[in-house]
Formats: C-alpha cells, sequence, structure tokens
C-alpha cells in the first residue's frame, strides 16, 4: 500500500518529495477528471444509455474514494487500477454507441493513465485499450476514420508514455542525486533516519536484530595538509571502495561526515560486526592509499536494542567511537548497552534537538 506524506508539511527527505508529487498528481488527475464526468451522467441517462450512465457513475465514485482516502487516510485508494478500468470501458462503449461523441475521451483517457499506473502497466492496459478502440473504430466508422484513430490514439499514447517515462527518470535521477554523496556515492545523511528506523522495526517486530558500524579516518587533517586537499578525496573514494569490496548487497554505507562513515548492517548481531569491523580497520591499515599514503581508522560496533530509537542507537556508537579514538585510535569498541550508559549520565538525544 502505498502511503503519501501529509500534504500539509514539507518533505523532510527526498523520498517523501517524491511522493508529495505523485499525490498531488493522483489527486488533481481525479479530481479534474470526475467535474468533468459528472455533468455527462446527466447527459447519458437523459439519452437513455442507462448501462453507461451507471459506468460513469461508477467512474465518479471512485474518483471521489481516491480523492477522501488521499485527504483522510494519505493512502491511494486501489492504487489508482480502477480509474484505466472505467474510464476504457466507458470510452469504449460510449464510442461503440455514441460514434465520434465517445471517441474523443479516449484520449484523455489514454494518457491520464500514463500518471497513475506504474510504466509498465500503464503501456499494458493501454496496448489493450488501443487495439479495443481500434477494433470498435473498424466496424463503427468508414475505413480512413479507422486508420485515423488508430495511429492518433496510438500516437497520443506514445507521446504521453515518453513524458511519463522522462519525468519518472528525472525524479529517479534527483533522488539519488539527493541521497547520495557526490565524491564516494555513499549514502548521505538525508536517509538516515528512515534506514535506521527500518532495521528499528525489523527489531520490534520480527526479532530480526541489526547492527551498525561507525568509522572515522584517524588524523585524516595530516593527510589533507601534508598531501593536499584533492589527495584526501582520492583517498575518500579509494577507502569506499575498500569498504564496499567487504559488504554485502543488502549492507548500507553512508558518509555522515567528512571523514567518517557509517554502515548499517540488517540481519547481523553484534559479534559479527565486530570482525567484520576489525577486517575493514585491517583493509583500511595493511595496505597504503594512492600508493604511498598511510593510514589507519577507528570504528564502534552497536546492536539495536529492545525499545531504543535511532538517535538513542547512533548516540551509543558515537559514544563508542569516541572511545576508540580516547584509547589510541585504530581499534574497534564495542558500544554498551543502554542501560549502562545510561548509568553514566543522561545522553541528550539528537532528534531532540
Ligand atoms: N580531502 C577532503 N577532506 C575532508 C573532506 N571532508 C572533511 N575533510 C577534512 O577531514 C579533516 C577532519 O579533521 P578532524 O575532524 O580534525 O579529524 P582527524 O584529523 O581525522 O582526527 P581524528 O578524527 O581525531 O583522528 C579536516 O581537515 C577536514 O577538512 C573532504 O570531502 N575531502
Amino acid at each position: 500500500m502505498t502511503v503519501f506524506p501529509s500534504p500539509d508539511s514539507l518533505a523532510t527527505t527526498p523520498t517523501l518529495a517524491v511522493l508529495g508529487f505523485k499525490r498531488q498528481l493522483v489527486y488533481h488527475l481525479h479530481f479534474w477528471a470526475f467535474i468533468a464526468v459528472a455533468p455527462l451522467i446527466l447527459v447519458q441517462w437523459r439519452q437513455d444509455h442507462l448501462l453507461l450512465s451507471s459506468f460513469l457513475i461508477l467512474f465518479c465514485v471512485n474518483a471521489l474514494l481516491v480523492i477522501a482516502f488521499l485527504r483522510y487516510r494519505n493512502t491511494y485508494f486501489l492504487r489508482g487500477r480502477l480509474f484505466p478500468l472505467l474510464a476504457a470501458i466507458s470510452a469504449v462503449y460510449s464510442t461503440a454507441i455514441n460514434g465520434h461523441v465517445g471517441l474523443y475521451w479516449s484520449y484523455p483517457a489514454a494518457a491520464a493513465v500514463f500518471f497513475l499506473l506504474p510504466l509498465r502497466e500503464a503501456i499494458a492496459s493501454n496496448i489493450i485499450f488501443v487495439a479495443t478502440m481500434s477494433a470498435v473504430s473498424f466496424f463503427k466508422f468508414p475505413e480512413p476514420d479507422f486508420w485515423r484513430i488508430t495511429f492518433s490514439l496510438g500516437l497520443t499514447c506514445l507521446f504521453a508514455m515518453i513524458f511519463a517515462w522522462l519525468v519518472g527518470r528525472l525524479q529517479g535521477e534527483l533522488t539519488r542525486l539527493a541521497t547520495t554523496d557526490p565524491l564516494t556515492g555513499c549514502l548521505n545523511r538525508s536517509q538516515l533516519a528512515d534506514i535506521l528506523n527500518s532495521q528499528i522495526q525489523m527489531r520490534e517486530r520480527y526479532e530480526r536484530v541489526s547492527s551498525l558500524i561507525l568509522l572515522d579516518l584517524d588524523f585524516f587533517k595530516a593527510i589533507n595538509d601534508q598531501w593536499g586537499h584533492l589527495a584526501g578525496d582520492k583517498v575518500l573514494k579509494e577507502m569506499t571502495n575498500r569498504i564496499r569490496k567487504r559488504l554485502r548487497e543488502s549492507d548500507q554505507l553512508f558518509r555522515i561526515g567528512g571523514e567518517e562513515f557509517m554502515i548499517v548492517l540488517p540481519e547481523t548481531r553484534q559479534k559479527d560486526a565486530d570482525t567484520l569491523a576489525d577486517q575493514l580497520l585491517t583493509s583500511i591499515s595493511s595496505r597504503p592509499f594512492l600508493n604511498n599514503i598511510k593510514l589507519t581508522a577507528s570504528a564502534s560496533v552497536a546492536e539495536v536494542s529492545q525499545g531504543e530509537t535511532w538517535s538513542v542507537w547512533l548516540n551509543r556508537a558515537d559514544h563508542a567511537l569516541y572511545e576508540a579514538k580516547s584509547r589510541g585510535r585504530n581499534q574497534v569498541v564495542n558500544a554498551m548497552k543502554p542501560r549502562t550508559i545510561s548509568n553514566q549520565g543522561p545522553i541528550a538525544d539528537p532528534a531532540a534537538g
């Protein structure tokens, strides 16, 4: 089920911004389709086209339900499946009984489908729609009209498909740019809360335990000072590649600060995350970067605990990383359990501001 963000608040992440855009699109298409189609119910009723009138009533009821669900529940009623179905049935049937008067409605219906359904589904349903409209036109209109209708409707679908496809690609590209760090290609902080929260939900609902690793290069400032910022950038890129080689597909790598990285490890216990963190530090310290820059890193490991928020989880890892630095760097420190850490004094919740 698609859950859209509330329209009253500004999007706080790129993903929410895209969902907000889709919400507006779905909302406006159903609203204006309702305004356009509702009067036709009466028109067709008066002409004794009761079946067509009934289809149009169903179409309008569906439009109202979609609007109401979006407004009051922030969900997409039946994922918009009824719109193309009812629009296609109404347009085909109306063309069959009313001729050109019905045909004109098939153009906006075909175009709208590309903005309401996923692209593949929209293509499949429009191929069926154009084929059915062609068949009806073949029997209903003279042959030259049949060809004109088939080509013009096909062309409308093609243009709408290209436009919807390009908008979808643009959305994907903008989301990628907004969620990743341009230097290393790692995820940036924009998704951090969402991804940690999803791991917490897995822990709460299914007892699936995740861990996170914080990893920070040691004395990176000295690298910049000695070799220059450009060399520092190359080191960061090479380090990202070394980390990636050790990760699983499901692990997620974030760059959360200049030379600080976070790795989220789904379904991984503290002990296994600790082993991985050790291996990562070895892969950093064992071989020089750019052939002659020697580096070490410090790391911390924290398994998610029952009932903690993402910020407390991250804060525990942060404390442990600080500990690794103060113990002399180039080592892994395991985060303490929440109760142990709270005995040492209150921890500020970064999410609380
Ligand atoms: N080249 C490069 N340097 C960066 C980037 N982002 C942050 N830095 C540098 O990273 C350095 C971080 O310095 P510090 O925070 O003092 O940390 P450190 O020198 O690694 O020391 P410890 O973390 O305490 O071991 C600073 O010199 C930043 O300018 C970046 O994108 N590229």
